[in-house]
């Protein structure tokens, strides 16, 4: 049994998250913690999910690591610089790991695979990311990761800067630019989490879009992670490797 603690537990994703660990025959749910919840609570615990928010997540990584816990994180708000800290306390760790993936959805984790097959026959790309109104982060960790997946392959595919002859624009009117992508973030009430990624050639479009319909949809991804974090050394970027893709 994979003793499992969860951080965020009373939040939209967290309650989905307690759910699927108290189902799985192979868990043990050992701690489910919110904000008024001492982080010691997690003493015991094997693997922490954290679903919280960008503000808190580092804190609870340091403490996680620092005690040898594995953290499966879907928590938003990375950056390179976020990301350099956690592999600093990793090295300050030997033995544990961790998961942070901007989206534990597999059709949004594909999503993101076909955009980044997909950039390099085509000059232009954006993308338009649609949200519910209570998200913090914006743009949101998948659309910034497709970007930089997009970019890369871009580059990789020898192509230049996107055609645009904007000379005069409204602050923001253009989105935030990500490697050179521009990202369109949307927060609409009745909206869960969707992305479309429009590709633009000679003559034709092709639109790459996902649709969450329940945060039930981030579970199996999740438990995937919580059953492979132990084996995978240091820091792992995205559900990608542990899909084969
Ligand atoms: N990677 C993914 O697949 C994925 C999917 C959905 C959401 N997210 C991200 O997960 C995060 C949470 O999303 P949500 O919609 O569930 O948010 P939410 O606000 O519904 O839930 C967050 C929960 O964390 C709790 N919390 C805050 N500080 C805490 C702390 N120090 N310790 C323990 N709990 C604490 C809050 O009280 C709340 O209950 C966001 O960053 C969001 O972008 C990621
Ligand atoms: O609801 C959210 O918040 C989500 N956050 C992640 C992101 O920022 O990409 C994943 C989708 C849902």
């Amino acid at each position: 049994m994979i003793r499992v603690g969860v951080l965020g537990a009373l939040g939209r994703v967290g309650v989905e998250v307690c759910k699927a660990v108290e189902a799985a025959t192979d868990m043990e749910l050992v701690a489910a913690l919110d904000k008024d919840d001492s982080v010691e609570g997690l003493r015991g615990a094997e693997v922490v999910v954290d679903f919280t928010h960008p503000d808190v997540v580092m804190g609870n990584l340091e403490w996680a690591i620092g005690h040898g816990i594995h953290p499966v994180v879907g928590t938003t708000g990375f950056d390179e610089g976020r990301l350099e800290t956690v592999r600093g306390w990793l090295a300050g760790s030997p033995g544990t790991n961790c998961l942070i993936a901007p989206n534990f959805g597999i059709a949004a984790v594909l999503m993101m695979h076909f955009a980044q097959q997909a950039a390099r026959y085509f000059e232009s790309v954006e993308i338009v990311e649609l949200h519910h109104p209570n998200k913090a982060d914006a743009p949101s960790g998948t659309a910034r990761r497709t970007a930089e997946l997009v970019a890369e392959a871009r580059s990789k595919g020898g192509l230049g800067q996107m055609p645009d002859a904007t000379s005069t624009a409204l602050d923001g009117a253009r989105g935030a630019d990500v490697g050179g992508v521009h990202v369109h973030a949307v927060r609409l009430s009745g909206l869960i989490a969707h992305q479309e990624v429009l590709l633009g050639g000679d003559g034709e479009i092709l639109t790459i879009r996902h649709d969450t319909m329940s945060r039930s949809a981030f579970t199996p991804g999740v438990l995937l992670g919580v059953r492979r974090v132990r084996e995978l050394p240091g820091l792992t970027l995205g559900l990608e490797p542990l899909l084969d893709l």
